[in-house]
């Protein structure tokens, strides 16, 4: 049986939730689920903004038989043609054969790009800042070309200030039966799942969010509704800031991530070791993944929060233990930039670990090698203390140097 929400007067929530599904993009564990959003406006001419994905089409459509109650669907917008919110432009056009398909040249090209239907006479192109009244309501596009596809644009609603923001401040997590995310505690409920759908999915075009955050400044803004994750309709400057900040990428917290790699547990304890003195120090705000267990996508949203990172890693084959290297090519690939690194490496012959590491971050922009890497003879001696106690001297005041505040001070 369907189910909506009204959000606002005459607009409503026509998506649906996925909470089966195990990586979304086929990558990215989802524990909590995915929502997909889509919205209808009941206007003199009705308008559905975005569609969701295939796996529950059958749900959707119902949600948009109910609230149009046989009206036809005029106006499809598509703010993005990513597939898991297109799945059902087909089954909408034959259901409303007169709805127009609302998108610029490039949501075209994909649109033949994608499917085979072919939906021409359909197509309604807009161009920048372009208008399209509805009635009571009047929508205006702008787009936001690689945010994080080509073709992408967001929609304002005029009336009631509602920016339609394609996958722009969307959050991995389906809805806990609350829709907005002033109904939750979202810092516990949403936030690490947010930033983590932003660093591994947006993450590269921190510019392009810059460009499209100033576009957007001068727009008066009351609700933003997201492809995925929760309604803004309070607060907004929070959600907003925070996107400002990862786009820079400018850490949220000072702060240490330690992420190794360890097969037989002697750079682990190294890296337990280093942890172990800094708390001693007073850091608290620490945290530490082995990154064989933990999926890079949460290594990778902590790593763009925190301040100051310690990687560690064994030699392998000559080069770098293979996930740890896919885990800094990822990272680079994201444009990850601008923060304080210190290296551990291992071997047992030849060390080639450290440099293959300090290669791959110095390659980064604005990344700072903090002291002299680390490097363990396959396991560490005791006459080694005085030179890993240096670099947590190190660490620890370069954490002081960018501001932390230590408990004990
Ligand atoms: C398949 C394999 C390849 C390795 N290749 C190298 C290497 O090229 N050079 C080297 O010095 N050590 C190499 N090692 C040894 C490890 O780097 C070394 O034993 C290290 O101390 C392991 O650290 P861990 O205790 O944290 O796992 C290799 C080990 C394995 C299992």
């Amino acid at each position: 049986m369907y189910y909506v929400q009204e959000i606002t007067e005459k607009i409503f929530w026509v998506g649906g939730n996925d909470r089966r599904l195990e990586r979304f993009e086929n990558m990215f564990p989802i524990p909590q689920g995915v929502a997909y959003n889509s919205y209808l406006i009941m206007d003199e001419k009705t308008a559905l903004i975005d569609t969701v994905d295939a796996a529950i089409s059958a749900l959707y459509l119902e949600n948009v038989t109910h609230v149009l109650d046989g009206r036809p669907l005029d106006y499809l917008i598509v703010n993005h043609m990513e597939p898991d919110h297109c799945a059902n432009i087909e089954e909408l056009v034959r259901r409303y054969p007169g709805v127009k398909i609302v998108g610029n040249k490039k949501t075209f090209q994909f649109i033949e790009q994608f499917y085979s239907f072919n939906c021409q006479e359909n197509y309604h192109e807009v161009r920048e800042g372009e208008e399209l009244a509805l009635g009571e309501r009047t929508l205006q596009f702008f787009f936001a070309p690689m945010v994080h596809w080509p073709e992408v644009m967001v929609t304002y609603e005029q009336k009631e200030k509602i920016l339609f923001s394609a996958d722009a401040f969307g959050s991995f997590g389906a809805h806990p039966g609350t829709l907005f995310s002033d109904q939750v505690d979202f810092e516990h409920f949403y936030l690490d799942e947010a930033r983590r759908y932003y660093t591994n999915i947006v993450g590269k075009y921190g510019l392009q969010v810059q460009a499209a955050l100033k576009k957007l400044s001068s727009l008066d803004i009351r609700m933003i509704c997201s492809v995925h994750g929760p309604v803004w309709r309070r607060n907004l400057s929070y959600i907003l800031d925070k996107y400002d900040r990862w786009s820079r990428y400018e850490p949220e917290q000072r702060g240490v991530v330690l992420f190794y790699a360890s097969m037989y547990g002697n750079t682990e304890n190294v890296m337990n070791r280093i942890a172990g003195k800094l708390a001693e120090k007073g850091v608290r705000d620490m945290r530490m993944y082995d990154v064989s267990k933990t999926h890079a996508s949460y290594i990778i949203a902590d790593a763009w929060k925190y301040s100051h990172l310690v990687i560690g890693s064994p030699t392998y084959n000559m080069g770098l233990y293979f996930v740890m290297e896919a885990l800094l090519h990822e990272m680079a690939g994201l444009n990850f930039q601008n923060r304080k690194v210190a290296l551990v490496g291992n071997y047992t012959w030849a060390c080639k670990s450290v440099p293959a590491m300090r290669n791959l971050v110095e390659n980064m922009k604005k990344m700072e090698i903090i002291g002299s890497p680390f490097e363990v003879n396959s396991s560490m001696k005791a006459a080694q203390e005085p030179e890993l106690d240096k670099l947590v001297d190190d660490i620890y005041a370069s954490l002081l140097a960018e501001g932390y505040r230590n408990e004990a001070d």
